[in-house]
């Protein structure tokens, strides 16, 4: 088990994560999700021993990892956000080359290397130069190189960001097959619908803060007491999303300019659908479709910050 306990770190005047707890418990898929500059990359470079904490302290089996940080090094996998590999090498030198950075030579890298491309799944692309691969392509080679020394742990920061549907999708059932084997994982995403997928638990976090925990039924059991709709306008302006605010029962409301879509979070029983006509009427707005949602984290999110993810 790993125990993030009141992490602080600031970059001089940033404080980009402000006393954050974690448990991550063996052999599960932990969820951070929080959007951009949430504190989520910080928080895991802090767990991979990058650079430590300001403050607060991350203990592995009771032990601080800062006492041993070699050999909690030994056990982890990370994948970074940014793709970090050889352009000018095959997928297949790469990973040789990382192999050998762990330590592995001879037969037992070339059969490591076999293992990984057959979890990561290259078809056949594997002597191609990684400057001719797609995005997808690369982030899988990424993934292989933080695999080959057979981590206890794999840290993923943002797998999928940029990648091709198939690649995305690949990505999603290593992670899976991976937890099913017995790694323990902490996968980083600010897409709620990967979260909601994969992880056994989440933690949401906002502005360097754990703003909710939970499995997913947990977390949307924050809000069994209220039901989203979705409405699109043919126009908005500012007095809209004023007046729908004001509706009584209405709990948050979130307003996205590119398409005239509005979320709302109201409470359950109250007569939503007139009220929304009422004001749409009120404000000469034309209603060009009405949906009622099954909720997401996404809207858990918006009913703690009154903001989506993506904002
Ligand atoms: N090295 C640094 N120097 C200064 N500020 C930093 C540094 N690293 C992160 N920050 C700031 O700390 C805050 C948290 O950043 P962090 O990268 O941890 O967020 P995040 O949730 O991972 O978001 P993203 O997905 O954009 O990386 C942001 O305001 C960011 O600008």
């Amino acid at each position: 088990m790993i125990e993030v306990k009141e992490i602080r770190k600031n970059f001089k005047k940033v404080e980009a994560v402000k006393g954050v707890s974690l448990t991550i418990n063996d052999g599960e898929i932990l969820g951070l999700l929080g959007p951009n500059g949430a504190g989520k990359s910080t928080t895991i470079s802090i767990i991979s021993t990058l650079f430590p904490p300001s403050s607060g302290e991350v203990l592995y089996e009771g032990k601080n990892i800062l006492k041993n940080p070699r050999g909690f090094r030994e056990i982890l996998g990370v994948v970074p956000q940014e793709i970090a590999l050889y352009p000018e090498l095959t997928g297949y030198e790469n990973l040789r080359f990382f192999g050998k950075v762990y330590g592995l030579k001879g037969k037992e890298l070339e059969e490591r290397i076999q293992e990984v491309l057959e979890i990561i799944g290259l078809n056949g692309r594997v002597r191609d130069l990684v400057k001719n691969y797609s995005g997808g392509m690369k982030r899988r080679v990424n993934i292989g190189c933080a695999l080959l020394h057979k981590p206890k742990i794999l840290i993923m920061d943002e797998p999928t960001v940029g990648i091709d549907p198939q690649s995305r999708n690949h990505i999603l059932e290593t992670v899976k097959s991976l937890r099913e084997e017995g790694m323990t994982i902490i996968y980083t995403s600010h897409y709620m619908e990967e979260v909601e997928y994969l992880c056994d638990r989440i933690y949401i976090m906002d502005h360097g803060e754990i703003i909710a925990t939970g499995s997913k039924e947990e977390l949307k059991e924050q809000i069994s007491n209220e039901e989203t709709m979705e409405v699109i306008f043919e126009t908005i302006q500012d007095d809209t999303i004023k007046v729908l605010k004001n509706i009584i029962g209405v709990k948050a409301v979130n307003i996205n300019d590119n398409d005239n879509r509005v979320t709302l979070i109201y409470e359950k029983g109250i007569n939503i659908l007139q009220l929304v006509f009422e004001k749409a009427q009120e404000t000469q707005k034309k209603i060009i479709s009405i949906q009622i949602k099954t909720p997401t984290l996404e809207d858990v999110f918006l009913k703690l910050t009154g903001r989506t993810i993506r904002d």
